[in-house]
């Protein structure tokens, strides 16, 4: 094309770009002018980064009461607009949330019924990661492992959620969904703070802007098609989705937080779009943690032979080569020191975020940021940052803290009687959090570390892949804190000579 026949193309194209710029510039500085002229309460002020644990354990566990409550996540307005147990404030639709997670799903006396459902997903990863080796040349070349584990877990995880008979094509549309919005959101989160970044990236706005009501589509039907299943008596395993249909929440959203409220007061059943937005979240937080979990265990694994021997051989010991039962995997204590120790280098969930009064946080010795000028003693709210990794690598109260040593956490060992859940005598380590907001999933969620990890150690040996490459151990943080570089391995099946 000629220059000339250039301009009037370039022209045509760069007015409606200005144009869409200019308005979004005078977009955004009439929401910073707006922000500016509200009162305070609603603006959070700086920042508190904590990273020692003695002052993390007296926030979270001495004054529970100032630190229960969470920021709003940057999601898109539309991402529901309605709650999930962690975004929920403290108070008693929170309380009802989190009761029916813990009572109806994860109770240990329950969670022995989901041992059929766990055994099925631990034999697929097994026997798909065989055969995906099967065929190589002496499993010479290495395999990327990630993709298959979250295909495992989050079938799993969505038979536990919607039940045991949902369509593999559901369960691969919604992975797709959840998996693409975990991993990249984060990444692209600065969009949902200012309105030119939303317009200059307006498809991708669109594609997150559009995931509820996609999700929504794929879900509400599964849920309708579970409850007339459940009507005609013929509902099998109990899943989430049962106990949210059954589940009563304070009828007045007034209630949600408040001190006065009162857990008497009138209920109703959670409308679709929180039936949605849990489901999300109970699809989104059991997924990618464990999975990241496992993958942080191998690489460490890979690089240390002789830990993963002591492993195996802990593991095949006895068994028989039988199936690992929940009960088999907690008299296994190598593995859970193991696990424990991929937590406290690589915790999956790298930050813990409350939402703070000012005046909390200076009337428990904290250091509030300054009171601007006109102040005129407003509430005024503060984000505290707790940095879990740096809490768990602190010098003070771990040798040698960046070395991976499962032997700390058997008997003896330094950290002989640290468990995922911190104490609240002392705090060594956070990677399910603390306090009253502590994940609810933590038993559920090293179960299936545990499951998986016993199956991949009992049945491959896991080795640095033949063509030079190391393991990468740089951290990746989106919603979860993940490896950088997918873990890539040489795995070769323990049972086939090859
Ligand atoms: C290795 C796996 C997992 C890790 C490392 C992990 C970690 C965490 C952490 C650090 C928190 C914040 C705690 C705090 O603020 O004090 C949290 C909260 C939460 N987790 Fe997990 N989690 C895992 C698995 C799960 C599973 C399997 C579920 C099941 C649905 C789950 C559901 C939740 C929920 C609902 C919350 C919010 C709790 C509340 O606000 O009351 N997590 N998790």
């Amino acid at each position: 094309m000629e220059a000339q026949a250039l301009v009037p193309l370039l022209l045509t194209l760069a007015v409606p770009v200005l144009v869409l710029l200019a308005i979004s510039q005078l977009l955004d500085s009439r929401t910073r002018q707006q922000r500016s002229r509200r009162p305070l309460q609603t603006t959070p002020l700086k920042n508190v980064v904590i990273n020692d644990p003695a002052v993390v354990r007296r926030m979270l566990i001495d004054h529970a009461d100032a630190f229960s409550n969470r920021p709003k996540a940057a999601f898109p307005e539309n991402f529901g607009g309605t709650h999930s147990i962690n975004s929920v404030p403290y108070g008693p639709t929170w309380r009802a949330l989190r009761g029916n997670l813990i009572a109806g799903i994860f109770h240990p006396t329950r969670l022995g019924v989901l041992a059929p459902l766990q055994r099925e997903a631990v034999e697929g990863l097994v026997a798909g990661l065989s055969s995906s080796i099967t065929g190589r040349r002496c499993s010479a070349e290495a395999v990327v492992v990630r993709d298959h584990l979250h295909a495992a877990v989050f079938m799993l995880v969505a038979r536990m959620c919607l039940g045991d008979e949902v369509g593999e094509r559901d369960v691969h549309t919604l992975e797709r969904e959840v998996g693409s919005f975990i991993l990249t959101f984060v990444k692209d989160s600065a969009l949902a703070g200012s309105m030119s970044a939303r317009l200059l990236h307006w498809r991708r706005w669109r594609r997150y802007s559009g995931m509820f009501s996609r999700l929504s589509k794929l879900i509400l039907p599964i849920i309708a098609a579970r409850q007339r299943r459940s009507q005609h008596g013929n509902g099998g395993i109990r899943c989430y989705v049962d106990s949210l249909l059954d589940l009563r929440v304070p009828n007045n959203d007034a209630d949600v937080g408040t001190a006065a409220a009162t857990t008497t007061g009138s209920k109703r059943p959670l409308t679709d779009r929180e039936m949605v937005r849990l489901v999300f979240e109970f699809l989104g937080a059991n997924t990618v943690s464990v999975v990241s979990c496992v993958e942080w265990t191998l690489a460490h694994l890979v690089i240390r032979p002789e830990v993963q021997e002591k492993l195996h051989h802990e593991i095949t010991s006895g068994s028989h080569g039988d199936l690992i039962s929940e009960d088999r995997l907690r008299s296994l204590p190598y593995l859970r020191a193991t696990i424990l120790e991929s937590l406290r280098l690589h915790p999956p969930v790298s930050v813990i975020l409350r939402n703070v009064d000012a005046h909390d946080l200076a009337a428990f010795g904290g250091r509030a940021p300054p009171a601007p000028a006109n102040d005129g003693g407003t509430q005024r709210v503060c984000l505290v940052v707790i940095n879990v990794g740096k809490v768990s690598r602190n010098r003070s109260m771990w040798t040698d803290p960046d070395e991976f040593r499962p032997e700390r956490f058997l008997a003896g060992g330094e950290a002989e009687g640290v468990g995922p859940v911190a104490g609240p005598k002392e705090i060594r380590m956070l990677p399910f959090g603390a306090g009253r907001r502590y994940c609810p999933g933590v038993e559920v969620a090293m179960i299936h570390v545990g499951y998986f990890l016993a199956a991949l150690v009992r049945d491959f040996e896991w080795a640095l892949p033949v063509d030079g490459h190391s393991i990468d151990l740089t951290e990746k943080h989106s919603f979860f804190m993940v490896m950088k570089t997918p873990l890539r391995a040489r795995v070769t099946p323990r049972h086939h000579a090859c």
